[in-house]
């Protein structure tokens, strides 16, 4: 069955709609009008502070409702009964996914979630232009994810830049040794590690147990992806992971908050 997410060409096709998307916003509003918004709201929340600050392993939660290669991963979703359960739980953090095409994801749903929890919120969708960095921040995010596998280096520079001067983190995803060192000669120092490779969907832990070592220190790293028991955890804190984002684990689970607390038990 052919669907619109099928691998192997999924980035490219998530970069075409994306692309679309990015005009249709330019076509609505400005990135002055956006910046405008962005300055009436509080400072960010510190989400890499918050990660360093954490006493146990620090947990970025996902709040997600389907996945291109998973299908709907939850069928009873309640944004913000989710962002309160893993609240409860002991999150560190949350990750919402904005895309709609791939994630069924949505800005509304990032504006529930950000209205029921104070914790440091991850905007999860595909940057490519620097005019997403702005709208999140005028949607109260304290991070931004940029995808190395989607993007040039000049591209990521003028996203970085952007995230930079709106004071918001952001969290440098990569998968491959390539992708690391280019993260890394932008200066990105919040360093996502994907378990999973975006173009094939394999899953596999070793990924950053073999990427890891390439850090340079004082980064902070976080394992993403494919993390499902509190051993997995021990593991990558072994492998020098700092923080952990999960998604599917949890939002299979019907006590949420305790399935999040029972992977933060020593
Ligand atoms: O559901 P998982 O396997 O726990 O993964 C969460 C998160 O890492 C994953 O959703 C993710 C990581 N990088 C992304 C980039 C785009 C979309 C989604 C992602």
């Amino acid at each position: 069955m052919g669907s619109l997410m099928d691998a192997p060409d999924v980035l490219k096709r998530i970069a075409a709609y994306k692309a679309d998307e990015v005009e249709d916003l330019k076509s609505k509003t400005t990135i002055e009008a956006l910046r405008a918004d962005a300055a009436l709201l509080s400072k960010p929340r510190g989400f890499e502070a918050a990660i360093l600050a954490a006493t146990g392993p620090a947990l970025i939660c996902e709040v997600k409702k389907a996945s291109p290669s998973k299908g709907i991963i939850r069928e009873d979703f309640d944004p913000e009964a989710i962002a309160k359960a893993y609240e409860t739980g002991g999150a560190t953090c949350l990750s919402v996914l904005t895309d709609g095409p791939g994630f069924q994801g949505s800005n509304a749903i990032f504006a529930q979630v950000r209205a029921a929890t104070t914790l440091p919120l991850l905007r999860k969708d595909f940057m490519l232009d620097p005019i997403q960095i702005v709208e999140s921040a005028a949607m109260g995010a304290d991070c931004v994810l940029i995808i190395m596998a989607m993007i040039d280096d000049a591209t990521g520079k003028a996203l970085i830049d952007e995230a930079n001067a709106l004071g918001l983190d952001a969290l440098i995803e990569t998968h491959d040794e390539d992708e690391l060192a280019r993260a890394i000669k932008l200066g990105g120092t919040l360093l996502g590690i994907n378990n999973r490779d975006l173009r094939t969907f394999d899953t596999s832990l070793d990924t950053f147990t073999r990427l890891a070592p390439l850090a340079p220190n004082g980064c902070t790293l976080i394992a993403e992806s494919g993390i499902f028991t509190r051993e997995d955890i021990k593991r990558l804190a072994g492998d020098g992971a700092q923080g952990y984002l999960i998604g599917e684990s949890l939002m299979r689970q019907d006590d949420v908050a305790g399935a999040t607390r029972a992977l933060l038990v020593t």
